[in-house]
């Protein structure tokens, strides 16, 4: 197995990540587009960290104009082998209070607007995200959260909207009706392009709202999700370094199958394969693409 690299998308809130050593912002070209920014390189007790903010320094993409595919492909060329995406989201749930962290093990992708995959016509792939998120992964977070004594609940299902606007009274009822826990605008398709870049992924959500359905809490507002977010910053911080920090340093292999996503996976006849497409392929899938 290889040496383990913690990548970490910071989301809103999260645009940067003290405590790395010897860190600098480094640009790296993605044949996929332009990615939200440069990524901060360092290391924490000698761990290799990637740590990218999702919506840019200074928050310039939307969740719609993220480039999920170039975001995902640069974490990809930096060597990460595990990726924690750091979310703020409404709640859908009573118990899962503002200031919590929901460490995701499922997801229901409501967006409409995005590129989701890295395949297409001339390579086309179909992967499995029946176990989205790497339970290792999901354990060391946990585990994390135990030791620096947060409030977490392990599990739980992130339905992905497209927004910006946040959703509707009725449209939040619905969701709790599917038993949803919790609600964000980012982790699809971000998840999908993980699995299919075979990196191990998990989410830890961080509530932020009751969204749209509390009758005490009323309509969602910016002000106060920004409140929570900045109150609770620090100890989003000490989370992701304490993961770092305990993270066993060589890869855990993926019991849901993230480093071997692509093993069976590909349907297109090597001669019939798309050569353009399949160059920018080159970080993503050149473990089955260049083997003879
Ligand atoms: C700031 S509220 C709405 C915004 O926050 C979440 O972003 P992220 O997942 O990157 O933390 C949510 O998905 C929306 O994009
Ligand atoms: N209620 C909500 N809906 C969607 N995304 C969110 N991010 C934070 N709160 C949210």
């Amino acid at each position: 197995m290889s040496d383990a690299v913690l990548g970490i998308i910071g989301g809103s809130g999260i645009y940067d990540l003290p405590g790395l050593e010897d860190a600098q912002w480094i640009s790296v070209e993605s044949p996929w587009g332009t990615p939200s920014d440069q990524v901060r390189i360092g290391t924490i007790d000698g761990l290799k960290i990637v740590f990218l903010p999702r919506h840019g320094r200074g928050h310039v993409y939307s969740p719609t104009t993220i480039n999920y595919r170039a975001n995902i492909d640069v974490m990809k060329r930096c060597g990460v082998t595990d990726l924690l995406s750091v979310s703020a989201c409404g709640s859908l749930k009573e118990e899962h209070e503002p200031g919590m962290f929901v460490l995701v093990d499922q997801f229901i992708d409501r967006t409409i607007a995005r590129e989701k995959s890295f395949f297409g016509t001339g390579c086309v792939a179909h992967v499995s995200m029946a176990t989205p998120v790497s339970p290792k992964l999901v354990d060391a977070v946990a585990a994390a959260a135990e030791a620096e004594g947060l409030k977490y609940h392990k599990g739980g299902t992130y339905l992905a909207m497209e927004g910006p606007q946040f959703s509707s009274l009725a449209e939040s009822e619905l969701y709790r009706t599917w038993n949803c826990d919790v609600i964000g605008m980012t982790n699809m398709p971000e998840a999908k392009l993980a699995r299919e870049a075979e990196i191990s992924y998990a989410t830890v959500a961080m509530v932020t709202d009751y969204d749209s359905w509390h009758p005490d809490h009323g309509e969602v507002d910016i002000q106060a999700i920004l409140k929570v977010l900045h109150d609770n910053a620090a100890n989003a911080q000490r989370l992701v370094a304490r993961v770092a920090k305990d993270l066993p340093r060589e890869h855990q292999s993926c019991p849901a199958g993230s480093d071997t996503a692509l093993e069976f996976a590909l349907m297109t006849a090597p001669e019939k394969r798309d050569p353009e497409l399949v160059a920018k392929l080159d970080a993503v899938a050149g473990r089955v693409l260049n083997r003879s």
